[in-house]
Parts: structure tokens; C-alpha cells; sequence
């Protein structure tokens, strides 16, 4: 009888022996199949400055492109600041990333823009406190008039653009006047800052977690002329769903003080560290390009600036923003949504601001 169990038992470890072996050859030889994504090339210009400090560590650890999207980083920046550029690189090449593989620091904008396929064009000069973004206007819209070309000229065809520096939306603009040859649908501005800021808001007054509020927009400038919207925002509930202006039953508040805080929520910042937003713009900056390139979640849209097609009646010729949705690499504005009275006002200011910001960066670079 104790001979037939050890029988047993040996035969059991035997079985467990093979069946383990068997699982390792098998994960073995996947892991062989398993082919790597070709990288990515990712531009951030401005990369010695506290928003590349904040974003190229997140770019590097794929939560802009994916956990399994390996990328190649070229940093740009100006002279003045090479010497901390290379610092950035040495700190990228410590921190070991697995995804990295390869980084280039340069002042040279020509090997900066080479074969780029995402840019983040971050370079220019943040305002202090006390300014209006289009006060940066001067200096900033140079720069993207001047690297503008060198875009078109090196990146990929298919480079999709995503401005930061400001102002944002006319930086944008005048990067797609003058880089013609790159389809306008590649040019984007940032003010995904201002839809989470706004997601952050409506969160924080119903005290709910921030990801069970989607569809708030913001319409226009990244300024304080901006509308964050949430005529159109859902909350999830414990029976379901709600619209953001039943569940918070404050009209008053939500036509007035939401509106403001969203659209001072910058200079508020500034006050606050004496420094614009940077970890914040970082991770919109991240969650901009990751929903364009892998796309938004079904029934959800987000905020993008980008080229007016005359959608809402906003005129064509002005980076304006939109709720858009994604798939497949192609952002699309939402549309048919209805536009109540007090919508239309706000999305109109924010709609002339940009036109007077166009008229005044062409001033500046006549001046130039
Ligand atoms: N759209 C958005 O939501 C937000 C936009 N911003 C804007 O982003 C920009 C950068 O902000 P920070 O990183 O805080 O400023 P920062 O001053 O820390 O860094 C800017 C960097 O750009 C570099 N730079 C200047 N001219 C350049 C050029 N021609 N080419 C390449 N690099 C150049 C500077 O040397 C500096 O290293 C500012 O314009 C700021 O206002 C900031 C927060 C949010
Ligand atoms: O306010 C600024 O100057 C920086 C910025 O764009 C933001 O934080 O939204």
C-alpha cells in the first residue's frame, strides 16, 4: 500500500514537472514570436524647460504612446540652455526606461525635426504673473514661424503636431501657415489642460472620482476667453447616469463661478508657484496624443484646438477648440450638438479674440 502511494506521488510530480516545463517552453517560444513595435519619434522642443522636465520621463515610460510602444526622444532647445538640455539627457539615460531607445539633445533645429512623427512643440517663453497669454504673442510667434519649415521639410509626412507654448492656438496657426505642406488635419493646439481642468472642477463639487465625469468641451481659446461647456456632460451615478447640470442643480454657480475658475486656472497657478502650470500641461499634453494616436473611448470626446471648418458657425481660418472624438489616428469634431443662447455668446468672444490674435501675431511678424 505505501509502495503504490509513493508510486502516486512520484507520478504527480512528474505530471507537475512536465505540464511546468511545458508552460516555459511554450512562454519561451511566444516570447520569441512576440515582434517589437518598430519606436516612435517623439520632438519636444523647449525641452530644457519645466514642462519637457515633466513630460519627457512620462514619454519615455509610454504614457503618451503605450506600455508597449518603444520611442526615440529628440530634445530642441536654444543655446542658452544646452548645457541643462544635456542634463535632461544624462537624467533620461539613468533612469534606465525600457521603451527609450535612443535620445538626441539638440540646439540644431534641422536634426531636431528629423523624421520626427509626433512633435510637442513646447519651446517659447511662458508668461509671469500679471500677463494675458497674448502677451508672449511677440517673442513666441516667431519661433513657430521660423520652425515651421524646418518641420515640413524633415519631419515624416504623417508627423502629427500638438502646440503647447503660447499662445497656443495662433503659435499653431501660424506653424500651419507657414508649413503649407503639412496637412492642416497634423496641426493641433493644447486645451485638453482646460477639459481636465474642467473634468477636475465638476469632480471636486460633486465629490466624485474625476473618472466618472466625461463630456465637458471647451470651445475656443486657450485664454481666458475660453468656455468650458458641460451642457452635454455626464456624471456616473449609483443608478446610473445624470446630466452635470441635474446632478449639480446649480445653475448660478455653473454659469458663473465654474466658468471663471476654469478659465483663471493658469494665472491662479502662477500666483500660487510663482511658475506656470507644468506636471498638469505635461500629462494633457500626454492625454492630447494618446487619444489622437489610439483614439477616444466610445461615447466619449475630448478637447482639441485645431483648424475651424466652419463647424458651429466658428469661421474657418482660426485654431479654435472643439470636442472632438478619434479612431484610428484621425480626430473628428462632434457635431449637431445644440448650442443654447448664453453658448452661442461665449463661443462667439472666444471665436473674435482668436481673429484679433491673428491680426496681431501677423503684426508681430511683419515687425520681425
Ligand atoms: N497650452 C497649455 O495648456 C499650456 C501652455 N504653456 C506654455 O508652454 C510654454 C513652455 O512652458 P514652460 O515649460 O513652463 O516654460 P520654460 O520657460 O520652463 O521652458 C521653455 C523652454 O523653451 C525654450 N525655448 C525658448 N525658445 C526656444 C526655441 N526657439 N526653440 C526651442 N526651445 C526654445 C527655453 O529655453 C526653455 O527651456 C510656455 O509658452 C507656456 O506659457 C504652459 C502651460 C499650459
Ligand atoms: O497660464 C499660463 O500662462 C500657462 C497655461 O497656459 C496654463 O496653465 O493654462
Amino acid at each position: 500500500m505505501e509502495q503504490e502511494y509513493i508510486i502516486l506521488l512520484q507520478k504527480i510530480l512528474v505530471v507537475l514537472f512536465s505540464v511546468t516545463l511545458f508552460w516555459k517552453i511554450i512562454k519561451h517560444i511566444c516570447g520569441l514570436l512576440v515582434i517589437e513595435k518598430e519606436p516612435v519619434t517623439v520632438l519636444v522642443t523647449g525641452a530644457a524647460g519645466q514642462i519637457g522636465y515633466a513630460l519627457l520621463p512620462m514619454i519615455a515610460r509610454g504614457v503618451m504612446l503605450g506600455p508597449d510602444q518603444p520611442v526615440i526622444i529628440h530634445m530642441l532647445d536654444i543655446e542658452p540652455a544646452a548645457e541643462a538640455l544635456n542634463g535632461v539627457k544624462m537624467e533620461l539615460i539613468d533612469a534606465a526606461f525600457p521603451l527609450l531607445k535612443d535620445v538626441v539633445a539638440t540646439t540644431d533645429v534641422v536634426e531636431a525635426c528629423q523624421g520626427v512623427n509626433i512633435a510637442v512643440m513646447v519651446g517659447g517663453f511662458p508668461r509671469k504673473e500679471g500677463m494675458e497669454r497674448k502677451d508672449v504673442m511677440s517673442k513666441n510667434v516667431s519661433i513657430y514661424k521660423a520652425q515651421a519649415s524646418a518641420l515640413e521639410q524633415h519631419a515624416a509626412p504623417d508627423c502629427k503636431v500638438l502646440v503647447v507654448a503660447n499662445p497656443a492656438n495662433t503659435n499653431a496657426l501660424i506653424l500651419k501657415e507657414f508649413a503649407p505642406s503639412i496637412p492642416e488635419k497634423n496641426i493641433t493646439c493644447l486645451t485638453r489642460l482646460d477639459h481636465n481642468r474642467a473634468l477636475g472642477q465638476i469632480s471636486e463639487k460633486l465629490n466624485v472620482h474625476v473618472s466618472d465625469v466625461w463630456n465637458v468641451i471647451i470651445w475656443g481659446n486657450h485664454s481666458s476667453t475660453q468656455y468650458p461647456d458641460i451642457n452635454h456632460a455626464t456624471v456616473k451615478t449609483t443608478n446610473g447616469e445624470k446630466s452635470v447640470r441635474d446632478a449639480i442643480a446649480n445653475d448660478n454657480w455653473l454659469n458663473t463661478e465654474f466658468i471663471t475658475t476654469v478659465q483663471q486656472r493658469g494665472a491662479t497657478i502662477i500666483k500660487a508657484r510663482k511658475l506656470s502650470s507644468a506636471l498638469s500641461a505635461a500629462s494633457a499634453a500626454c492625454d492630447h496624443i494618446r487619444d489622437w494616436v489610439l483614439g477616444t473611448p466610445k461615447g466619449t470626446w475630448v478637447s482639441m484646438g485645431v483648424y475651424s471648418d466652419g463647424s458651429y458657425g466658428i469661421q474657418p481660418g482660426i485654431m479654435y477648440s472643439f470636442p472632438v472624438t478619434c479612431e484610428k489616428g484621425q480626430w473628428s469634431i462632434v457635431n449637431g450638438l445644440k448650442i443654447d443662447e448664453l453658448s452661442r455668446e461665449k463661443m462667439d468672444a472666444t471665436a473674435k479674440e482668436l481673429m484679433d490674435e491673428k491680426t496681431l501675431a501677423y503684426s508681430c511678424l511683419i515687425d520681425d
